[in-house]
């Protein structure tokens, strides 16, 4: 049996090695080494979510629900003529630099600079198309992304008429320092579109070529970041992680020039343009640059415009407003990062600049998805110190909180600056709590026993110890039934195989099954709540490379595949099976390397 004198042990060691706590205001996160899935239920298109609704009685007949189904299918947009996306109201609600020409500048005074695409060398090839978002979001019928102008229109060489492209200005700590003027390098944001859910969401290309903020960058994104953004984007939607989306990847004959060798010669690439959509780009960046600048009436405009339209719930008379502001920001970054560490994501570059005040998962670079059980994992290469390692996130939002507080300072009195350092202290707590939440869903653990802190922080050690797979051992334990657990027959269980090796894996499984037994709900109903929140796929790096490669030479099926596969992650499918989506990782994974360059 585990004696208990463990826990302070085992406590102490997850903190040292998986959230360990560099500051005063982060000392109460302790039990955090929690990493977990939120119940994200793949979501049925949205027609059906429109039109057969649990209270619509007439959704009990079956034909009246295929005639309002036709009816919702074929009102999607059939012609990109009558689709309509503008950038005016960015342009009338803020200050726009209108300098002609994309020559690299500071910018002062304004939230955007006008910029128009370049397009990219053809033959132009539409690599992958989010079904998903193309219809449920952007009301577009399927068959238009056949056709030459939807080629044009998502590649950045053809402009639906009326388009006035934008780009952003925002600033950013990267890698803990001040990094002055940033902004929109290789982005334009084509417009808004307000969906027929009257939600409204912003177009963005990503390597459409050069902006005034490119700085020494050439504009481009190759193919293999674009591949790896389209693909993850959805995935982490399907995960039920805020995320923005990603709408289509198309890939050119245009050569790009990277940091790549191949057989020890500089390797060429090609570009690659993707169109993704957020219902806000604004980043902690954003407000930054208007701070350290002394914008701060631009400051002001750009905050109330925020809440405005982003965070409905916050009155804006109140003379409270903006600490409400942060105090939402600080509790839901705090919710994104604990959702990211319960499926293993590691951002990689969690610089200021790639925090959105949305809290949503933006700038899809040197992530990765951690395979062994590791707090030190590190996904980017370029990133030695390995300050973005995975069990540095939370510290790391901290960070990031702190500098989003010295940016509203300026608009806040020092009652209110004091008031909000407190709603940053709190963050550690809201992050504790959800992300002990979330493992204890993993865990299939319904209720509150004393132990359970103890049966997960145990569990996180032997996986450690062990090195067994972050999302192959919960979804393992997912699969098994009680009594198959209580066998210890792992043979066709690979993570579990692994983490029965260690010493103490018995006394931990006589633990959990006693945890379990005292659920008063069948083995079959734990087994289906935790397959719901521990998915069998995720974006490993070996699956984007061979996806990657295929993509090189223009065959896009395994982009296809990865895509279908990780929309629906919970689910157990026969063609990701077969391509070894849930199986031991292939030895030729171990030597790959994702850096900064994209
Ligand atoms: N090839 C490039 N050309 C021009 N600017 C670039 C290029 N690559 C990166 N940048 C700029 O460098 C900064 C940091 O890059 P980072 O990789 O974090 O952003 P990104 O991936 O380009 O954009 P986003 O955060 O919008 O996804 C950004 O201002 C970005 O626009």
């Amino acid at each position: 049996m585990v004696t208990k004198r463990l826990v302070p042990w085992l406590i102490a060691a997850e903190i040292a090695l998986c959230c360990s706590v560099e500051t005063h205001t982060m000392s109460s996160i302790h039990t955090v080494f929690v990493f977990a899935v939120v119940a994200a239920v793949s979501v049925p298109p949205v027609h059906v979510l429109e039109f057969c609704q649990s209270t619509d009685p007439d959704c009990h007949s079956h034909d009246t629900f295929r005639s309002r189904w036709n009816k919702s299918v074929s009102n999607l947009t059939q012609n990109l003529d009558r689709f309509s996306i503008s950038c005016k109201k960015l342009m009338e609600s803020f200050p726009v630099d209108e300098v002609d020409g994309d020559f690299v500048r500071t910018v002062k005074n304004c939230i955007f600079s006008k910029s128009i695409p370049t397009p990219l060398k053809g033959p132009l090839r539409l690599a992958a198309v989010s079904k998903d978002v193309i219809e449920g979001i952007l009301d577009l019928d399927l068959a238009l992304t056949q056709s030459d102008d939807f080629l044009g229109f998502v590649s950045g060489s053809q402009l639906l008429p009326g388009s006035e492209p934008l780009t952003h200005r925002y600033g950013g700590h990267q890698f803990g320092y001040w990094a002055g003027q940033l902004g929109d390098g290789r982005a334009h944001a084509l417009g808004q579109y307000t969906n027929r859910r009257g939600e409204v969401w912003e177009l963005q290309l990503k390597g459409s070529g050069k902006t005034p903020y490119s700085r020494s960058g050439d504009g481009r994104a190759v193919i293999r970041s674009s591949v790896r953004e389209f693909l993850c984007s959805e995935a982490m939607f399907a995960l039920g992680v805020p995320t923005s989306r990603a709408a289509t990847l198309v890939v050119s004959e245009e050569p790009v020039f990277r940091d790549q060798f191949y057989n020890g010669n500089m390797k060429t690439e090609r570009g690659a343009v993707v169109l993704r959509l957020a219902k806000s780009w604004f980043r902690i960046g954003s407000l930054e640059i208007l701070a350290k600048s002394g914008e701060v009436d631009l400051l002001r405009k750009l905050l109330d415009f925020v809440i405005e339209e982003h965070f409905t719930s916050i009155n804006p008379d109140d003379p409270d407003k903006y600490l409400v502001f942060y105090s939402t920001v600080v509790s839901e970054t705090a919710h994104l990062i604990a959702h990211w560490m319960s499926v293993g994501f590691a951002h990689g570059v969690c610089n200021t600049d790639n925090f959105s005040l949305l809290s949503i998962t933006i700038d899809y670079g040197p992530f990765g998805f951690m395979e062994s059980y590791n707090p030190n994992f590190v996904p980017n290469t370029s990133d030695d110190e390995g300050r973005y390692r995975i069990g540095a996130q939370a510290d790391v939002g901290l960070f990031n909180l702190e500098k989003l507080l010295l940016a509203l300072s300026p608009v806040l009195s020092g009652k209110q600056q004091k008031e909000a350092y407190m709603i940053l202290k709190g963050y550690a707590d809201i992050y504790q709590e959800r992300i002990y939440e979330l493992f204890k869903a993993k865990l299939g653990l319904q209720g509150e026993e004393e132990d359970d802190g103890y049966i997960i922080a145990l569990l996180l050690k032997l996986m450690e110890d062990t090195r067994s797979d972050f999302t192959m051992t919960f979804r393992e334990l997912s699969e098994l039934s009680d009594q198959q657990l209580q066998n210890q027959d792992f043979t066709q269980t690979w993570a579990l195989e692994d983490l029965s090796s260690h010493e103490l894996f018995s006394d931990w499984l006589g633990l959990y099954l006693q945890r379990l037994s005292r659920q008063n709900e069948s083995d079959v109903d734990r087994q289906n709540r935790m397959k719901n929140v521990n998915p069998r796929y995720v974006l490993r790096n070996w699956m984007a490379e061979s996806a990657i490669k295929k993509t090189e030479i223009n065959d896009f099926s395994e982009v296809e595949l990865l895509h279908r596969t990780l929309s629906s992650p919970f689910v157990t499918q026969d063609t990701a099976e077969k391509a070894g989506y849930a199986a031991r990782p292939p030895q030729w994974a171990r030597r790959l390397k994702v850096s900064c360059s994209s």
